[in-house]
């Protein structure tokens, strides 16, 4: 039986080596913020690094920054600086665009690696970007897509199947029920069928090892604004492996992924290296915003992070369960990420009436409360307090009240 008292919570704070990281964020007072899966709370290093970037950078040294402050770099610099929290040497990893761009540039590449193989295998339950992308990209590349969830995705690929598949394209966390994908087993599953592995890994990102490397991944995708804090609309990384560095093959050969850019030759020739999968300028005040944000990663590491991270995650779920709730997410170490979903037929309501009360979380259709926990800013008493919030909602049915019967957010 786990200790779910706050006095246990407080000691475990008390002791807890990466509370001190805490004050490098900004939080409201009187907010449990469990909702940094989906836009990370604000570092305390953003505020001034974007102002030196407006006032100084953009309006002072103007065109200049270019070279001055290194703007030019910063896709790959960002990129350098993201590559120790997945696991990756330096050179493989750039910074630049949306999730859903460098999805889609990634997929395309990963299909032109494969010439004669015609499936994106992919899951039923994907983030629905990553499954909109796909047929899409099946679409202009005359391929098809097959959903097979992930459990069964090495089965697959092992079966007469697997020799048509290009590529497997899966979340490294299921966004609903934070269940933690085999990565291992389904990366190595599509190698021996001959195919490629494209890991999506917004919901890891900052939050669980992903060892891009050990693992032989071939391309990773993920975003920076869930437990990177890299801010609202932060730019998205793309991971290449370098034995791919020269056959890719880009959907978006835009003039930054030039051999050389400022000679401005009608052909495209693409640079080597990662630097080839740059695409066209890149949203400076966002990524150095990103770049300042995280700064904090230098002073931990994954493992520290991943260890607090399922503490959290496990006293959250005690305490669910003193509840009598419906826990959706697996106990599994191995098989859960950093959030813990839990069922409920007026999720809605209750997060609306949460949210009221200064626990922030977030719903999923049909039925999913979410509640996510990055670990450098997420205490153990802010756990308990929240299933106490959870506890006190349920009780006294606060959240049946007509206001909340209303869907007032669109997240
Ligand atoms: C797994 C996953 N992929 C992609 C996205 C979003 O892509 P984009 O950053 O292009 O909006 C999200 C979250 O919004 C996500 O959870
Ligand atoms: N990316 C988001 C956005 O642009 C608006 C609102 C929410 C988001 C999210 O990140 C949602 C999140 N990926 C999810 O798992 O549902």
């Amino acid at each position: 039986m786990s200790d779910t008292s706050r006095a246990h919570a407080l000691a475990l704070d008390a002791r807890d080596p990466l509370a001190p990281l805490r004050k490098r964020f900004r939080l409201p007072e009187g907010v449990v913020y469990l909702d940094g899966n989906s836009l990370g709370a604000l570092p305390d290093d953003v505020p001034g690094a974007l102002d030196d970037v407006v006032l100084r950078q953009w309006g002072v040294d103007l065109i200049r920054s270019w070279n001055d402050n290194d703007w030019w770099n910063a896709p790959t610099r960002v990129g350098a600086a993201i590559a120790p929290l997945i696991g990756a040497a330096e050179g493989q990893v750039v910074c630049g665009d949306s999730t859903s761009v460098q999805l889609f540039n990634a997929l395309v590449a990963a299909v032109r690696l494969r010439p004669g193989r015609s499936v994106i295998l992919t899951d039923p339950d994907t983030f629905p970007t990553d499954g909109y992308l796909a047929d899409s990209v099946a679409r202009l590349c005359g391929a098809r897509v097959r959903r097979v969830p992930a459990g069964e995705a090495a089965a697959v690929l092992g079966g007469a199947e697997g020799a048509d598949v290009a590529v497997a394209a899966y979340n490294h966390v299921d966004y609903r029920t934070g269940e933690l994908r085999d990565l291992a087993g389904i990366t190595r599953a599509a190698h021996d069928a001959g195919a490629l592995a494209l890991w999506d890994v917004c919901h890891t990102a900052g939050a669980v090892p992903i060892d891009a490397d050990a693992h032989d991944l071939d391309f990773v995708v993920g975003c920076t604004y869930k437990y990177l804090s890299g801010g609202p609309g932060s730019p998205a990384f793309l991971y290449v492996a370098r034995r791919l560095h020269d056959v890719f093959d880009p959907a978006l050969t835009g003039w930054h992924g030039h051999q050389e850019p400022f000679a401005m030759e009608p052909g495209y020739r693409p640079a080597d290296g990662i630097a080839r999968a740059r695409i066209g300028s890149p949203p400076i005040l966002g990524m150095l915003a990103l770049e300042s944000a995280i700064g904090v990663f230098r002073e931990t590491g994954m493992a520290a992070i991943r260890a607090k991270s399922l503490a959290l995650t496990d006293l959250f779920i005690a305490c669910v369960d003193e509840l009598g709730l419906e826990v959706a997410t697996p106990r599994e170490h191995a098989r859960r990420g950093s959030q813990v979903a839990v069922r409920h037929d007026e999720a809605h309501p209750i997060m609306a009436a949460l949210i009221e009360r200064g626990v922030i979380g977030d719903v999923r259709p049909p039925d999913i409360l979410r509640f996510g926990f990055n670990a450098l800013y997420v205490s153990y008493s802010d756990v308990v307090d929240a299933a106490a919030a959870l506890g006190d909602v349920l009780a006294s049915g606060s959240h049946r009240d007509p206001r909340f019967a209303v869907r007032a957010t669109v997240t």
